[in-house]
């Protein structure tokens, strides 16, 4: 039986002796102190100016002597205090906190409920992270623009995260990083704003995560704010759902174990009371949906004046209609650092060209990526669009149903998840579907966030496998074995169906994903059958013919370049401007800047726009 990486690690922390007595209460140790000796300075009394927030005057930072704000790429690469072997050098904030309680004697490991460890009893792979198929991503297409953008690597090895870091790494499972990895972990930990764009499934968490992480864990922020209950943490990372969050947050937990970086994650539809306890036991890095963080904000107990790190996850959902004020009274009212001073990354699979023009007001002198066709599917996932009449759908989805469990297509434990439009839609569809044999589940806004979390455990655990659910399950959700998506119910985003489809066929497996196609769906025939295109899909023969007469919708208008956000919109208006296509105006600069800032292309990469 295989030993637990995590069983290695507490045995490490256990023989760490600690010379310095501990006190009688868990105190909560915030990262700044935990290089110290037990300290006689008392605490600061009021809000810490900019630059002591950010470690700029403290003289024990790692970055100590300089004025920047913001860590330079190559400095932190070569004086990072981690020797070759990835271990502390001296002067480490994470191993040597003599001066309080070692939380991480208590840390709870996060990899004993691992998904894995339950895939393994329920037969599924033990080695599931071990044999992505990473020929999936070669040679896939990148695009960079940006300045001085730092350059990619091929291994963990070469990010040099520090041995805990590492450590976890591998208890992931993670052999060596994805595409996105490869690209955006240079360029955050380089200190740069970032717009990634990459296909749903592709490692995005970690590439945002491990920055963040590993940043924290490398600065000491002298004199971090503190003040009656309220907490001040100096990471935040906003999702748009409940269970995203809570995905994150578990995700993140993993990557952070036994570094002293405490993650915490806040959401609405869950008592508060339970998450203030949490946020007061002490909080690095806070995961949270705009709605409860505007609660915790309005109510004092958090704080983003020490926020250095801000990260949007499916930033373009975050910035789009429903979220965009909340999103702009986070950043923009309250009292979080303003852009260039805090480091700000925005991930998503998708990023309309009007989204990323409103998200630059939130980044400063930032790199756009766009990792894979951007907005696209892999092509690890086969697409199959089927003209179904509205009145056919449920004897239709019975017939796939059927075939699927008859031809034991995708394994007994496959899981299924079916799309449809409306809440009232989901429960009646889950019912019938019940009556007739197939045990399912059912996730949507109506439910209790009890009951929504009890139907995610149920079907990830393939008790229940089907789940039938509303777009709020259509983003992010990494769930292991979903081997088949149904769009019962078409979205009127083709975005949107970029990432209900992206539910399968991730980390480089694949995956099945079928649509119900009807009259009320024209207008999203052109899209449709250009995402199908793109990702080298079948289309057939009916859908050319709708998509040759659609008009251009908006949903047309939404992509960039046809490729949905696969391009920087910097160099689409600077073609307005003059701008060869690179850019570069007849000065030789883009965007204002030396004509050898390096971002157009990253050698040895096929760019998108050949
Ligand atoms: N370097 C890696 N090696 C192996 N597996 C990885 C690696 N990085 C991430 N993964 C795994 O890949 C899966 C997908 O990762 P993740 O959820 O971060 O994708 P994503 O790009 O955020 O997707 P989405 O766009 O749907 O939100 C996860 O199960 C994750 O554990």
């Amino acid at each position: 039986m295989r030993t637990s990486w995590a069983d290695a690690a507490s045995e490490t922390v256990v023989s760490n002796n600690n010379p310095v007595p501990r006190p009688s209460r868990h105190t909560y140790v915030p990262p700044h102190l935990r290089n110290s000796a037990v300290s006689d300075a008392p605490a600061p009394s009021g809000p810490p100016t900019e630059r002591e927030s950010f470690g700029g005057n403290t003289g024990g930072s790692r970055w100590s002597g300089s004025s920047r704000t913001k860590p330079e790429y190559g400095r932190q690469m070569q004086g990072n205090g981690y020797d070759a072997a990835g271990r502390d050098g001296g002067g480490s904030c994470r191993n040597n906190r003599s001066g309080g309680w070692d939380r991480r004697k208590r840390e709870v490991n996060p990899f004993v409920n691992d998904d894995k460890v339950d895939d393994m009893k329920q037969g599924f792979s033990e080695h599931e992270n071990t044999v992505i198929n990473f020929d999936a991503y070669e040679d896939i297409p990148v695009e960079i623009s940006g300045e001085n953008v730092p350059p990619p690597v091929n291994t963990f090895a070469e990010i040099d995260l520090g041995e805990m870091m590492n450590q976890n790494i591998r208890r992931c499972k993670y052999a060596k990083p994805t595409p996105v990895q490869r690209y955006a972990i240079p360029i955050a930990l380089g200190g740069r704003d970032l717009m990634a764009c990459a296909q749903t499934g592709s490692g995005k968490t970690a590439a945002f995560c491990f920055p963040i992480i590993s940043g924290i864990m490398r600065e000491q922020y002298g004199q971090r704010a503190r003040g009656g209950r309220t907490v001040y943490p100096l990471g935040l990372i906003l999702s748009p759902t409940r269970e995203l969050s809570c995905q994150i947050h578990d995700e993140a937990k993993k990557f952070s174990y036994q570094t002293g970086v405490k993650v915490v994650v806040a959401y609405g539809g869950a008592p508060i009371n339970q998450q203030l306890r949490e946020l007061e036991r002490g909080v690095d890095i806070l995961v949270a949906t705009p709605g409860r963080l505007v609660d915790l904000l309005e109510r004092a107990r958090v704080s983003l004046q020490s926020i250095r790190y801000l990260a949007l996850d499916e930033a373009d959902r975050m910035l789009d209609m429903g979220f965009e004020p909340q999103i702009r009274k986070i950043v923009k009212q309250m009292d979080m650092p303003n852009r260039g001073v805090r480091q700000t990354m925005l991930f998503s699979a998708t990023f309309p060209r009007e989204i990323q023009r409103l998200a630059s007001d939130f980044l400063s002198n930032y790199i756009f990526l766009a990792v894979g066709r951007v907005g696209s599917s892999t092509d690890l996932i086969v697409q199959r669009v089927e003209f179904v009449p509205e009145s056919d759908k449920r004897s239709h989805l019975m017939d796939l149903l059927h075939a699927q469990r008859e031809n034991g297509e995708h394994g007994k434990q496959a899981l299924t998840l079916v799309f449809v439009e409306t809440k009232k839609g989901a429960d009646s569809l889950e019912h019938w579907l019940c009556i007739n044999g197939f045990p399912s589940t059912t996730i949507h806004g109506d439910r209790s966030q009890q009951e929504r979390e009890l139907a995610l455990r149920s079907f990830k655990s393939g008790k229940t496998p089907i789940l039938v659910a509303t777009d709020v399950a259509a983003r992010g959700l990494d769930i292991p074995h979903v081997a088949h998506v149904v769009n019962f119910d078409l979205p009127n985003d083709i975005d949107d169906y970029v990432h209900r489809i992206g539910r399968t066929g991730r980390a480089g497996k694949t995956g099945l994903a079928t649509a119900f196609f009807d009259e009320s769906n024209l207008s999203l025939a052109r899209p449709l059958a250009e995402v199908m295109q793109e990702a080298n899909q079948e289309v057939p023969p009916w859908l050319t013919h709708y998509a040759s007469q659609a008009p251009y919708s908006s949903n047309r208008n939404r992509r960039s370049g046809g490729r949905f956000g696969g391009c920087d919109f910097r160099r689409e208006e600077s073609f307005g401007k003059n701008l060869d296509y690179y850019g570069r105006g007849s000065s030789g600069t883009a965007f204002g800047v030396p004509a050898d800032y390096g971002g157009a292309y990253v050698p040895g990469v096929i760019s998108a726009w050949d």
